[in-house]
């Protein structure tokens, strides 16, 4: 099943510790940058080289977890998760202590991003 609502965030119901990691992001793993620039959910994962090995998809909920719900900050200040890879899955790595009740955000990248209206040159 595909939600088309996207209003829905990620709070933290207890402390989490910097260092804390959460994943791997759930969904489905494909090649078609076709479905890729469709998906408002997909992570590219990429090789040492910086070449996309293929996509992460999670649109489909029953395909997905959690980690599809976290929103992306608009200033540096509400960023508070990274994102890696770790054996080709894609994980959230907490940068910093999250207080009880603050929303999880990760950047999301340049791209994705820039297409949300976020201010991108306020990231690295
Ligand atoms: C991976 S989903 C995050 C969860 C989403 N809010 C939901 O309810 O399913 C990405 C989508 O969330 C929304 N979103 C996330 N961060 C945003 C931001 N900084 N500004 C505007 N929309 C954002 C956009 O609709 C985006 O396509």
């Amino acid at each position: 099943m595909i939600y088309f609502f996207k209003g829905f965030g990620v709070f933290a119901r207890r402390f989490i510790a910097r260092h804390s990691y959460f994943g791997p992001y759930g969904g489905s793993k494909h090649n078609s940058r076709l479905i890729k620039e469709t998906s408002d959910y997909s992570w590219e994962v990429r090789d040492k080289s910086g070449n996309i090995m293929y996509y992460i998809d999670g649109s489909e909920l029953n395909r997905s977890n959690w980690l599809r719900f976290v929103n992306c900050p608009n200033t540096v200040s509400q960023e508070n998760l990274i994102s890696f890879m770790f054996h080709g899955d894609i994980f959230y790595l907490a940068i910093r202590n999250i207080t009880v009740g603050e929303e999880l955000m990760v950047y999301y990248g340049h791209n994705y991003a820039k297409r949300l209206g976020v201010d991108t040159t306020l990231f690295r």
